[in-house]
């Protein structure tokens, strides 16, 4: 690879370079001036204009006659060697009226630098320079041809104009149409007198050469004088340079010139060139800018001006500042744009190009700091407003400031920026709310009600599942109680687990005052709290006349779709309310989108319009069927904003000192969704246990017989329950039933809904066992483990889930901690969340307090770390009427009296369950309460007894 020029060795090139030119143009007009008459060269000019030859563009300078002759058989010469360039760039300007109108503002140029002067000289004689940029390789004989054509004043000035009409480079043809732009179209003033003085300057013979050249008894009238010319400027030296632009892009600038071989040489000599074919125009580093223009400097036909805002846009009277006068001013043009972001609670950072003069500005901020890995410029937000209003000084540079939502949000930041990272919030007075529940409270969750007043009631609280959201919510909106009624909102299967959870946290709320809605035709505003699901909401919202002034959304990400009926009913109780509670342990699962109507949910001022949120922090992208906001951008400023005005969010890990470790939760599950004729089922089975008559081993069918009918009544509401968590983005869970009928509904939903789970049970062989457990540890597209209780309880480990949902109840209380501890073992970082679905109406109503009873018993001797009714809702859930109490006292008989469950298990074989009903919710079968054979199909009624009884 051969070695660069130096500077030195360029100029001299170039020098000599210019000096052969000269000599031969020299000649080239010696020889002209011998052969030719100026008549003729009018005639042959005049001809060709009519013949269609390109015409010139407005305002054209007048041409001498001599250099118009010679120019134009320069042109014709190269045409016909077979110049690849288009054969027009000398002949716009001829034989066009306007060129004629102007031709008298050539006498301003010398006439002995028209004819015989030094190459500088002779440049200044000729022809407007081609708008589109030559490519890079050129003839010598065009060399001299564009020598000669370029620098005159006014055909810089054409070059100069359309460049900045057209950002882009423009190619000839528009150039062509450009030509009819009126003079005015550059704000110049017409019939200037002071120009129309300079334009009645001395007669030369160049002037009459060129109005006969330019043929032109189709003058526009009132165009003469229009050549803007600024007062005192050299005319000498416009007169002879061709003008360019630098055009700053980033880290390049790029040249907006006519074609000029002298430069290209120039262009060509400096290492970070390119040639853009489709501007046509060279562009370069800024690292070369210097040595560019000091080249320029040394080429008298060349003027370019300098990058706006540079020294030598200021110093260089000899390089751009006679023609800037000229010209008239450029319109003001952003060069370099960004924007900030906002990097912390106390800082933000410029995004933008490089421009030395915003550096410049960069400079005099107290607080700039310059980010060596992101190479990036940051503030403190005290200094946003001063630097915004400096940079707009800066005609080529846009720096865009923060959104108006993020200066309304660091309001106080603004203003005077604190490195406190948050600001002390400050204790809220909770004396008006239940001491139970406040001295419930763990610290972290008076933290949260401390920031949800200091929000004055509006705001996400997206902790992490299991973190106690439900207790937090109920305090908060207690602190408001003076406002109530009280509205919230959930999902279906929890509504009944909400109520139970408000008759626990705040005692004294009478029963009464709760108003759980469980059809369409129930009031919405019936009681002091009003708990509703999401989709009957959107059917019962017409109903509002007043507003609920005190709202709360459980799992509040049910609203991420703007289109949904749910969100369509739930944004304006929103948007009207005064504390509006969300809460959500996973406010957005896959993208920022899905956070819009949550943060406006809680601050509707925020971001009137999606589009500018998506544009923000959605990466949106136009696309041909329309916006594409699925996107992700800016999160790390989101989450700022997010934290400082809408959302508060702990994970367990964040809180895991202060959390059991194993959070129980009972959840009601929907009693209403049991048909009438399971109802009737229970109710008949329920009796049966309780009939004296009956022998003791038909008592205990019975009982088999009520569990079979609780589970296939709880069926529906565990297939919601657990269709919600997925729904809520959990997405690694244990589901536990007893009944294979269970098991089996469960399955045949998750493959309708193509959730990937795997399912052991007492049909599972042991090889078969270790191997689903594996890949459900291992792989993460395995969301469900839907386990038999008796089958899966032990010798498995599925420490990669941290909850576990109990579908059904099971008698024995030890064989459920056997079941939770699948998930809390080692290999178990965080805390664990048992959910224990119990219908109401069904066995649960005995089995809940019966094991909660003997677990009660298994802590006190020791044997068990955790007492189920001080960690679960609804410690006194249980029916207290004599009936059920008969049966209770029956049940805990049966188990008690045998003292172990063995006997329990050995009914069940002998209970044939080979004519029970798997119609959901069927008649209870009568025949399967009498006469049952022993020992037979035991598995279709719990469907794992050998695992239970014999473990592995
Ligand atoms: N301070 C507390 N004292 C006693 N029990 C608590 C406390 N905080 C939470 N719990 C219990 O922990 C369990 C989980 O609480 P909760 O259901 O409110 O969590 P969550 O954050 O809403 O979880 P998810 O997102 O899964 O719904 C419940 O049984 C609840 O009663």
């Amino acid at each position: 690879m051969s070695l660069p020029l130096t500077e030195q060795q360029r100029k001299k090139i170039e020098e000599n370079r210019q000096k052969a030119l000269a000599r031969r143009a020299e000649k080239l007009l010696a020889e002209q001036h011998q052969s030719t008459g100026s008549g003729s060269t009018i005639a042959t000019n005049s001809s060709q204009s009519k013949q269609g030859l390109p015409p010139s563009l407005p305002r054209e300078p007048p041409k001498p006659a001599s250099h118009g002759v010679l120019l134009k058989q320069q042109n014709l010469s190269s045409s016909s060697t077979g110049d690849p360039r288009p054969p027009n760039p000398h002949h716009f300007h001829l034989g066009t009226p306007q060129q004629a109108k102007g031709s008298g503002k050539m006498q301003d140029v010398p006439t002995a630098c028209l004819s015989h002067g030094p190459p500088t000289q002779m440049t200044a004689t000729t022809v407007s320079p081609p708008l589109a940029q030559s490519p890079p390789e050129v003839h010598t004989q065009q060399l001299l041809c564009y020598q000669l054509g370029q620098a005159h004043p006014q055909a810089s000035h054409e070059t100069k104009s359309t460049l900045f009409a057209n950002t882009t480079h423009e190619p000839l043809a528009k150039a062509r149409g450009f030509q009819k732009t009126p003079a005015s179209s550059f704000g110049q003033p017409h019939g200037d007198p002071g120009l129309d003085a300079k334009a009645a300057g001395p007669s030369t013979s160049g002037q009459n050469i060129s109005d006969s050249l330019c043929g032109s008894g189709s003058v526009t009238p009132g165009a003469e004088g229009r050549l803007p010319r600024a007062p005192g400027a050299s005319l000498h030296k416009a007169a002879s340079t061709q003008t360019g632009t630098c055009i700053r892009n980033g880290e390049r600038f790029q040249v907006k010139i006519g074609y000029n071989a002298q430069l290209i040489a120039v262009f060509k000599s400096l290492p970070s060139r390119n040639y853009d074919p489709a501007t046509k125009t060279w562009n370069f580093n800024m690292s070369d800018y210097s040595t560019l223009m000091k080249e320029v400097q040394c080429l008298p036909s060349v003027t370019l001006q300098p990058l706006e805002g540079t020294e030598d846009s200021r110093e260089s009277p000899s390089a751009g500042g006679v023609v800037q006068a000229c010209l008239p001013p450029a319109p003001s043009l952003t060069f370099v744009k960004g924007r900030c972001t906002l990097v912390s609670r106390a800082r933000f950072e410029a995004d933008i190009g490089y421009s030395e003069h915003l550096i410049a500005l960069f400079k005099q901020m107290d607080s700039r700091i310059y980010d060596i890995k992101t190479r990036k410029w940051n503030f403190l937000l005290e200094e946003h407003n001063k630097l915004i209003a400096l940079v707009r000084q800066l005609p080529q540079v846009q720096l865009d400031p923060l959104p108006k939502t993020l200066t309304l949000a660091f309001a106080s930041q603004l203003e005077k920026t604190s490195a406190c990272v948050p600001p002390a919030i400050p204790e809220a007075d909770l004396s008006g709310v239940d001491p139970k529940l406040v001295s419930s409270l763990l610290p972290f969750q008076r933290a949260g009600v401390n920031f949800a007043i200091a929000k004055r009631g509006r705001l996400l609280l997206a902790d992490d599942m299991g973190l106690g959201k439900t207790i937090q919510a109920i305090c908060i909106a207690a602190f408001y109680q003076k406002e109530w009624p009280l509205l919230v909102v959930v999902p279906s299967s929890v509504r009944f687990t909400w109520e139970q959870a408000f008759l626990r946290w705040l005692p004294s709320l009478s029963p009464d005052c709760i108003n759980v809605v469980v059809t369409g035709k129930d009031r919405l505003t019936a009681g002091l709290v009003n708990i509703v699901s999401f989709d009957l909401l959107s059917k019962l919202e017409k109903q509002l006349k007043t507003p609920f002034k005190v709202v709360i959304i459980d799992e509040s990400h049910f609203l991420k779709n703007v289109k949904t009926a749910r969100c369509r009913a739930a944004m304006p109780i929103l948007k009207v309310a005064k504390r509006v509670i969300l809460l959500s342990g996973t406010p957005a699962m896959s993208r920022p989108a899905e956070l819009y109507t949550q943060i406006i949910g809680v601050r509707p001022t925020f971001f009137p319009q999606f589009h500018a949120f998506g544009l923000r922090y959605c990466d949106a992208k136009r696309q041909p069927w329309g916006w594409d906001y699925s996107g992700s951008s800016n999160l790390g400023e989101l989450k700022l904003l997010l934290e400082e005005a809408v959302m508060l969010r702990r994970l367990k890990s964040d809180v895991l000192a202060q959390l059991p470790a194993k959070q129980r939760k009972m959840v009601v599950v929907a009693p209403g969704r049991i048909s009438t004729k399971a109802r009737a089922a229970l109710d008949a089975a329920a009796k049966e246990m309780t009939t004296h008559e009956k022998t003791k081993w038909q008592q205990k069918e019975a009982l088999l017989l009520f569990f079979n009918r609780t589970a296939e009544a709880k069926i529906p509401c565990v297939i919601e329950y657990v269709l919600d968590l997925l729904e809520s983005g959990r997405e690694k869970f244990l589901v536990f039933a007893h009944h294979k009928v269970v098991l089996d509904a469960l399955t045949k939903e998750l493959e309708r809904k193509h959730v990937q789970y795997i399912r052991i049970d007492g049909s599972t062989s042991s090889a078969d066992r270790e191997d689903l457990c594996q890949q459900f540890q291992l792989f993460e597209n395995h969301a469900v483990a839907v386990l038999s209780i008796t089958a899966a309880n032990m010798g498995l480990t599925f420490s990669s889930a941290d909850l576990v949902v109990f579908a059904e109840l099971f008698w024995n209380p030890g064989v459920l901690l056997q079941a939770e501890d699948r998930v809390h073992r080692i290999g178990q970082s965080s805390s664990v969340s048992i959910h224990y679905l119990v219908a109401k109406g069904t066995a649960d109503d005995y089995l809940w307090p019966m094991i909660q009873e003997k677990i009660k018993v298994l802590g006190e001797a020791g044997l068990s770390e955790t007492n189920f009714s001080e960690v679960t809702e609804a410690t006194d859930y249980f029916h207290k009427d004599p009936k059920q109490q008969k049966i209770y006292d029956f049940l805990q008989k049966s188990f008690e009296e045998d003292g172990s469950d063995m006997e329990l298990l050995e009914a069940a074989e002998s209970f044939d369950s080979g004519s029970y009903s798997q119609d959901l919710g069927g008649t209870l079968d009568e025949s399967t309460l009498t006469g049952s054979p022993q020992k037979k199909r035991r598995f279709e009624f719990f469907d794992n007894f050998d695992s239970f009884t014999s473990p592995l």
